[in-house]
């Protein structure tokens, strides 16, 4: 029993090892990341409500999934393929391509929660 604890922490340690090398070696997931605190800021400030956190904490945990999945899917490439070959090329272009599905639905996610909040808050201070 002790040794499947000790499997399980072990597996979570590797794990936030993974999100650790994502951080500092990409700089998207950098900007990512700063995105997701802008948000929650942004969240906070403005008071949404709780589906409306749902539905943004849904949106970071999608595209920040998906730069995980790219980088990893990036690095497997550049080892099993240096050199070029047009497979490669596409496994990296599918897996972009994943990240940019992803962000474009954060920003629509985003867009819908927050649109009426600064709608309101220009409409409160700038009229
Ligand atoms: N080994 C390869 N063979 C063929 N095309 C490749 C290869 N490596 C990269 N490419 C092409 O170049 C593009 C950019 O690849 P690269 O490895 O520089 O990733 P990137 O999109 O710049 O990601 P990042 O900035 O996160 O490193 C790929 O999407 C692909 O189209």
């Amino acid at each position: 029993m002790r040794t499947y604890f000790k499997k399980r922490y072990n597996s979570f340690l590797f794990a936030l090892k993974g999100i650790n090398a994502a951080v500092r070696s990409e700089p998207h997931m950098r900007l990512h990341v700063l995105s997701a605190l802008v948000v929650v800021v942004a969240g906070f400030a403005f008071g949404v409500t709780k589906v409306e956190w749902c539905l943004l904490a849904g949106s970071i945990g999608l595209v920040i999934t998906a730069e995980i999945f790219n980088t990893s899917l990036e690095a497997l490439t550049n080892l099993v393929s240096p050199e070029f070959n047009p497979l490669a090329g596409k496994v990296k272009d599918l897996a972009a391509g994943a990240v940019l599905i992803a962000a474009v639905t954060a920003a629509v996610v985003g867009t819908i929660v927050f649109l009426p909040y600064l709608l309101l808050f220009v409409d409160l201070y700038f009229q």
